[in-house]
């Protein structure tokens, strides 16, 4: 059974929507991250889930219960915010225990299950210190070891990460998961950055203006992005425009200024339609390669990232597209020399309308 269901939410403040009829639900011990750019709607979601905010249409279900009368306090809910809000004048063990004590778990019990969380989010011995004597990390440490000790039925998390420097982020991150995972706590967490959602997530919520552009997991949301906002917003793509016409069953063609470009077309109807490759699945060809489309460029540059190389090319019609080779010592075209480039069907999405010009 879903943990959490959102049925048909929608939230008006005046009468702009900033959620739209979205629904979802949490299987028990998943983490969903809720994704999507600034003013999305993500943590409009999550208060009305905590109960800060209320929907004006839907409704939402924690275990099953319907919370349209449930205040914050009657909900079983975990919290944690980017500023980590922990009790300055309190010891790192009297925050932990702050929750419990409200929820009238024994004294005995709180002792046990505070020196349980502190071994388990790696802060032993720190139960003594003030919150000002710990580094952002290790706060942050302290605020989901509060939440988690009383036992929510859900885990919200918004931008839990993003006080943080950047290689703190990326070893909290691995942190939170595992955290997170030991506590088998099922969890929201609301992120504007890509890669965190997928380095955390087990399911992603991806959002624009207050709906639901796609739910899929981390991997099915880059390899098969279903709109070209998502396939925009995850990762790096090389976009062509044109017409598709089908041509039976899966196959079809996409007409365009560089010529016409067989494609596996889906379920999707002729007219305008975009091609997405991500720049892993164009190659720069040598003499023995035979992909099933192949497109002639010439070379603009070279961007070299450590372990790949980036390579920028300029297309017959003038669009500018990047490859991803690796970086294995393999001889590359200066800047000026004509090349081709090749993509299997299989490894280019096709989605509905066009692009506009960036
Ligand atoms: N209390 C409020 N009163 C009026 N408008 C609001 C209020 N809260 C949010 N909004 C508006 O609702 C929309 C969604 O906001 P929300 O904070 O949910 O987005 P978000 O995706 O979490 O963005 P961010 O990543 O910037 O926090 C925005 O246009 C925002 O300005």
């Amino acid at each position: 059974m879903a943990v959490l269901e959102l049925q048909n939410i929608t939230k008006r403040f005046g009468s702009a929507a900033a959620v739209d009829d979205v629904s979802f639900e949490v299987q028990r011990g998943e983490i969903l991250a809720l994704l999507g750019p600034s003013g999305c709607g993500k943590t409009t979601t999550l208060r009305m889930i905590a109960g800060f905010e209320w929907p004006d249409e839907g409704r939402i279900f924690i275990g099953g219960d319907d919370m349209e009368l449930r205040q914050p306090y009657e909900r079983n809910v975990g919290l944690v915010f980017q500023d980590y809000a922990l009790f300055p004048h309190m010891s790192v063990a009297q925050n932990i225990a702050f929750g419990m004590k409200n929820r009238g778990v024994k004294r005995a019990e709180i002792g046990r299950r505070v020196a349980e969380a502190l071994e388990q989010v790696q802060l032993p011995g720190m139960e003594s210190r003030r919150p000002s004597a710990l580094s952002g990390g290790q706060q942050q440490r302290v605020a989901l070891a509060r939440a988690l000790v009383t036992r929510p039925d859900i885990m919200l998390l918004d931008e839990p990460l993003s006080n943080l420097d950047a290689k703190l982020r990326l070893q909290l991150r691995r942190e939170i998961r595992t955290i997170l995972g030991t506590f088998g706590c099922t969890s929201i967490i609301v992120t504007h950055d890509q890669e965190e959602a997928m380095g955390l997530a087990d399911r992603i919520v991806l959002m624009n203006k207050g709906r639901i552009e796609q739910i899929d997991t981390p991997h099915a949301l880059y390899q098969t992005p279903r709109t070209l906002f998502a396939a925009d917003f995850i990762g790096h793509a090389n976009w062509i425009g044109g017409m598709l016409s089908r041509r039976g069953g899966e196959a079809g063609v996409v007409k365009t200024a560089l010529g016409e470009i067989p494609v596996m077309s889906g379920d999707l109807g002729d007219g305008p339609a975009t091609l997405c490759i991500r720049p892993e699945r164009l190659s720069l060809l040598d003499a023995a390669a035979r992909p099933d489309t192949a497109l002639d460029a010439v070379v603009e540059r070279h961007d070299l990232t450590g372990a790949d190389l980036r390579i920028w090319s300029r297309l017959a019609d003038g669009t500018l597209v990047q490859s991803l080779e690796k970086n294995v010592g393999r001889h590359l075209p200066e800047p000026g020399t004509a090349v081709r480039l090749g993509f299997r069907m299989a490894d280019c999405v096709v989605l509905p309308g066009r692009r506009p010009q960036a």
